[in-house]
């Protein structure tokens, strides 16, 4: 199969600028061009948490299996309830749950019943035992009103049918799916296989740590908020380090990252400093665009494929700011790597009130670091952490969520509504 280039997919834009690119067309340009990976593991069902499932799962039985109890206390017909004055109805046996029920009372009859036990036949209904008037000797007394016929009975198939979909492909499994798939009896599932995904820093001023930071460098964090984003992610990690601007040493480790993983994330050297090497070197490589994005921060990117040696890999050059790179990855990079393993997992974006007010310049997208609180009258309130700049890392780490301020969008008042998407849970 041929794959498309980036200029096919961009062509079907009706305007396309790489030098002024609104955000959503640059996200449209990448889910177009990216493509799924293929290889299923079939996994055991605790190693499918956070796995994206590969194929819908159709129940092979319904749960519950039968009719049951949804309390403890006494099944009866809910004919021989009325509404005028109390009932007494003689208890002829006794129903634990787990073992199958061979009573089967007449009217005006009941059956002592646990939660879950079978309902026995003929029995529609349950009186939980505290809601009961008085407990004879063999029998008991419902005062008029106390149940309706119909309540706490719960159906067979209520939770899942036999033959119909449990879970649809491409979702990211949750532990409430690890608990559906058990109430099904499966012990193993079908999953994407995991992406992989390498990784580098670029710049000569970048130090790991440990070593002395000279004049003038900085310690490379970017490499440890791409890791810890990427686990998150569930990907198969390749982390090669920091990368010297050296024409020699980037195409190296662009070409060995390319004959060993999927896709492969950098940072820095996007933009048009002059001792970058990186853009030359990604586009000798292969089909990668430069873009300008009508965004801050995160407002250059590098975008595409590049092979070596008959392997290709996807590109996301991330821009080195600190904050840029976080804002890049997960408004493009995170989108379309879980495309890639499969998964439809959209960003989880809601909108609440500013508490304060927030300046803001039409015609570009702004992520800004939001403080989620609960105000006074219970509902969550947005402020913004502070000093915006694009390197200000402690801004994200302050931040619990990203107040999104889209294109057309001007100065917000204190009241306002504006988008956020919340960190916490985001994969
Ligand atoms: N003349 C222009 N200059 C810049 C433009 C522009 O359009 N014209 N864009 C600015 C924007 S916006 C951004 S964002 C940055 C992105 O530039 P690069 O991707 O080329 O990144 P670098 O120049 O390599 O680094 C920028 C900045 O971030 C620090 N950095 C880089 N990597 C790391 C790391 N791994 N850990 C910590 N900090 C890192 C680096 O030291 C620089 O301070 O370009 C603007 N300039
Ligand atoms: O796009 Mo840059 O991140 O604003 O500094």
């Amino acid at each position: 199969m041929t794959l498309p280039t980036l200029n096919d997919v961009t062509s079907c834009l009706s305007a396309y600028d790489p030098d002024a690119l609104p955000v959503r067309d640059a996200q449209r340009i990448i889910r177009d061009f990216i493509k799924p990976v293929d290889g299923i593991d079939q996994v055991p069902l605790l190693a499918a948490l956070d796995r994206v499932l590969a194929a819908d799962i159709i129940s092979p039985i319904s749960v519950p299996a039968h009719d049951n109890s949804a309390m403890d206390g006494y099944a009866l017909r809910g004919a021989d309830l009325t509404a005028t004055g109390p009932v007494t109805l003689a208890v002829v046996g006794t129903v634990f749950a787990g073992r199958p029920c061979a009573v089967v009372p007449a009217s005006g009859e009941c059956v002592r019943i646990m939660t879950g036990g079978v309902m026995p036949a003929g029995c529609d209904s349950v009186i939980p035992q505290e809601l009961v008037a008085a407990i004879g000797a063999g029998s008991i007394t419902i005062a008029p009103g106390v149940i309706r016929s119909g309540d706490n009975r719960r159906f067979a198939g209520e939770d899942l049918s036999a033959g119909s979909a449990a879970l649809r492909k491409g979702k990211v499994i949750r532990p409430a799916d690890l608990g559906l798939l058990a109430s099904l009896g499966i012990a193993t599932v079908p999953v994407t296989r995991r992406l992989r995904v390498a990784f580098f820093s670029t710049g000569d001023e970048l130090r790991s740590i440990g070593q002395p930071l000279d004049a003038g460098c900085v310690y490379d964090s970017n490499r440890y908020t791409l890791h810890g984003m990427l686990t998150r992610l569930g990907c198969e990690i390749v982390d090669m380090g920091v990368v010297r601007d050296d024409p020699q040493a980037l195409e190296d480790a662009l070409r060995h990252a390319c004959e060993n993983v999927d896709a492969i994330v950098t940072s820095g050297g996007v933009s048009v400093g002059a001792a970058d090497y990186t853009r030359a070197i990604m586009a000798k490589l292969g089909d990668v665009s430069f873009w300008k994005i009508g965004m801050r921060p995160g407002r250059p990117l590098a975008f595409g494929r590049i092979a070596s040696n008959g392997h290709s890999a996807f590109l996301f050059g991330l821009p080195g700011n600190p904050v840029a790179v976080m804002v890049s990855f997960y408004f493009f990079a995170r989108d379309a790597l879980l495309r890639m393993m499969g998964a439809e997992a959209p960003l989880p974006l809601f909108k609440v009130r500013s508490s304060c007010a927030i300046r803001k310049k039409p015609g570009r997208t702004e992520y800004q670091r939001g403080i989620l609180a609960r105000g006074d009258d219970g509902a969550q309130t947005v402020r913004i952490t502070g000093a915006q700049g694009s390197g200000i890392l402690r801004s994200m780490s302050e931040a619990n969520c990203m107040v999104i301020l889209h294109d057309e969008q001007g100065n917000v008042d204190a009241g306002d509504l504006v988008e956020i998407m919340p960190f916490e849970g985001l994969m």
